[in-house]
């Protein structure tokens, strides 16, 4: 067997330290009015109270013990999947959300859902090059990204022969105009294809995409938005 390359056994060698480092202390995170969340290890329990130490500078806090989370082992840092967490907990959400985003991963999956940050800057995420990273490729062969869920959508429109919905909800400005555009700009460059179904439209969300397909919007009284590609076709496959 070839020997690792240097650099894969540094990465090696650290994530060994850092699960090591982990392994001494009872790691949890601690809710923060300024910052969320912040971690440290608990030195003491006592009448429901934990006492522990802030990793950052070392402070000791008086905490009740079901104000504590626990923490994940180092390995689970940026899990493309947060469902995958072994302590599945707001605070671990958040930090997992949180160290994604600081490398430039705005999107996350939470099981069958996908999450995405508004970054409010442009990102090179939506080139043709990426578009066809996603064609015909199943979830986990590429990182989160809301292609994904469009391909997904249009693969089961062909395997299922129905309908799909896709449902983009979030509060004002978190961007799910932002990412309706998006479904829409993937589906309209892979309908392009050879054998994509003849499409009506009935409702575009864009003029220059109009032809593309057929969008149906439903915007409910509850604010949640909901767009839905409506597919009529012969005999087609994805
Ligand atoms: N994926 C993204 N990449 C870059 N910028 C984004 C992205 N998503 C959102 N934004 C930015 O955030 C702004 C607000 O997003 P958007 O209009 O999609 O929010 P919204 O959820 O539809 O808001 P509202 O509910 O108020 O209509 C956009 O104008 C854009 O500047």
């Amino acid at each position: 067997m070839p020997a690792p390359r240097p650099s894969q056994s540094a990465e090696a060698a650290r994530a060994a330290a850092a699960q090591a480092e982990f392994n001494e202390k009872k790691w949890v995170w601690v809710p923060d009015d300024k910052d969320g969340y912040l971690a440290g290890w608990v030195v003491r329990e006592e009448d429901d109270v934990g006492e522990v130490v802030m990793a950052a500078g070392g402070e000791i806090r008086k905490v009740p013990i079901y104000a504590l989370s626990k923490m994940n082992p180092p390995k689970f840092d940026r899990v493309d999947d947060i469902a995958d967490l072994t302590f599945l907990n707001e605070a671990s959400v958040v930090h997992n959300l949180r160290l994604r985003f600081g490398s430039g991963a705005i999107y996350t999956y939470s099981g069958l859902f996908l999450v995405a940050i508004n970054p409010y800057q442009s990102l090179p995420l939506y080139s043709d090059a990426i578009v066809h990273q996603y064609r015909n490729k199943r979830r986990d062969e590429n990182p989160p990204h809301i292609f994904a869920v469009a391909e997904r959508a249009w693969v089961n429109m062909g395997e299922e022969r129905e309908n799909q919905s896709i449902l983009i909800t979030g509060e004002s400005g978190a961007g799910k105009t932002e990412s309706t555009k998006k479904v829409i700009q993937y589906l309209a460059a892979i309908a392009t294809d050879a054998h994509a179904p003849s499409l009506t439209p009935s409702h575009s969300q864009s003029p220059s995409l109009a032809g593309a397909g057929s969008f149906n919007t439903v915007v409910p009284a509850s604010g949640l938005w909901v767009w839905r590609p409506h597919f009529e076709g012969p005999s087609w496959s994805p």
